[in-house]
């Protein structure tokens, strides 16, 4: 998608030296447009822990170019696989809620193994994220095609009045590779012409909505409005919600879904004012070897000082502000889990289904 009109994806190649990989640090949004370069697995391991970059799908890419990476560190023979064993690990150890880390990790690992040499690693690793990097934009681009076609059928019921749509947190290209997961089908039906107003949930505590999304929408022109976390309910209440479409950073075989914390509580308001609650679902998010997610997914709990501060601009700085007593502790879980019950559906790449083993087995059991 776009940043002041120039096309980009969200991780990719150095054009003048293959030993770069460049990405956005996310952390500057909306106020600047800083890229990062990547020059090691261990700049890509805290890229991905400090949140320079962040969103599961971009997590995942980031950590199958850290491997690219190693491999160019990496010396021959099995000392060279103890590195890429170590890095790996040292990867893993990032974040732990979103499964595209562990799905993309394992995928360049299995890829590397058979690898005869450190020059065959090197390029079968680059190949390899690469290809990972291709199938999550069509992936999105696929959840944008069949989410698409709620948004229209919402559309035509309102005799073109414009769709509003709630989303949390930062589901957007900017946490992908391209398109986004949860915004692609919002992309494609402002794109279409079907008018879209879309409430962004600021996304308490690092704002990844109101900074992030909002960004995303306002540099494609999608109407938009910043709403605080806890607006949405009232918003429900009023009529004034037609559908909420979020992501999902882990989402289970019976369809239980982790996400940006605060998404269960959108959820259940949507459940008790018979709003649709759709979640956007790559097949890269999915973990079919979870079953009860509020059990099994485990939960990011992050630094109180995330809660405590805020990060703002001011002169022409990004400034770091106390919000709360200095002395007072903060607890700061990042995600929660919405249970499949509080889900009209899920929209992935392969079509819309229930959030139920059946309906996910039904797309993606082969
Ligand atoms: C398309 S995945 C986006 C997903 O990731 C975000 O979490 P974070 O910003 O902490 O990586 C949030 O849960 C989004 O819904």
């Amino acid at each position: 998608m776009k940043l002041q009109g120039k096309h980009y994806r969200t991780i990719w190649l150095d054009e003048a030296d293959p030993r770069i990989v460049r990405t956005f640090d996310q952390r500057h949004f909306p106020f600047e447009i800083v890229e990062e370069p990547l020059r090691s697995c261990e700049d890509a391991a805290v890229a991905i822990e400090e949140m320079h970059v962040r969103g599961a799908p971009m997590i995942g890419a980031t950590a199958a170019y850290g491997l690219y990476l190693a491999t160019l560190a990496a010396p021959e023979g099995a000392a060279g696989w103890a590195f890429l064993q170590e890095a790996a690990e040292r990867l893993r150890r990032t974040r732990p809620t979103a499964v595209d880390l562990f799905h993309c990790i394992q995928r360049m690992m299995n890829a590397l193994e058979s690898a005869a040499d450190r020059e065959e690693r090197i390029h079968t690793a680059l190949a390899t994220a690469n290809a990972l990097a291709d199938e999550s934009a069509e992936q999105c681009r696929m959840i944008g095609v069949h989410g698409l076609e709620i948004v229209r059928a919402i559309s035509e019921r309102k005799n073109g009045a414009p769709v509003n749509i709630l989303t949390h947190c930062n589901a957007g290209w900017l946490a992908c590779i391209d398109y986004g997961t949860a915004t692609a089908p919002i992309y494609l039906a402002h794109d279409q012409g079907i008018p879209v107003h879309i409430w962004v949930d600021e996304t308490r505590p690092r704002n990844q909505g109101g900074k992030i999304t909002a960004l995303e929408l306002q540099q494609h022109g999608v109407p938009h409005t910043i709403i605080t976390d806890n607006a949405g309910g009232h918003l429900m209440q009023h009529g004034m919600v037609d559908m909420v479409i979020v992501g999902t950073d882990r989402t289970t075989r019976q369809g239980d879904v982790a996400n940006k914390i605060g998404t269960y509580l959108k959820a259940l308001a949507a459940k008790d004012n018979g709003v649709p609650f759709y979640v956007a679902l790559p097949s890269s998010t999915l973990d079919l070897n979870l079953r009860d997610g509020l059990v099994e997914i485990p939960i990011e709990q992050r630094s109180e000082e995330e809660v405590k501060y805020v990060w703002g601009w001011k002169d022409g700085a990004i400034q770091k502000v106390l919000t709360t007593p200095l002395e007072s502790p903060a607890a700061n879980y990042g995600f929660d889990v919405t249970p499949a019950r509080l889900i009209t559906g899920l929209i992935t790449e392969r079509g819309i289904c229930t959030a139920s083993e059946e309906g996910i087995l039904g797309l993606f059991a082969g």
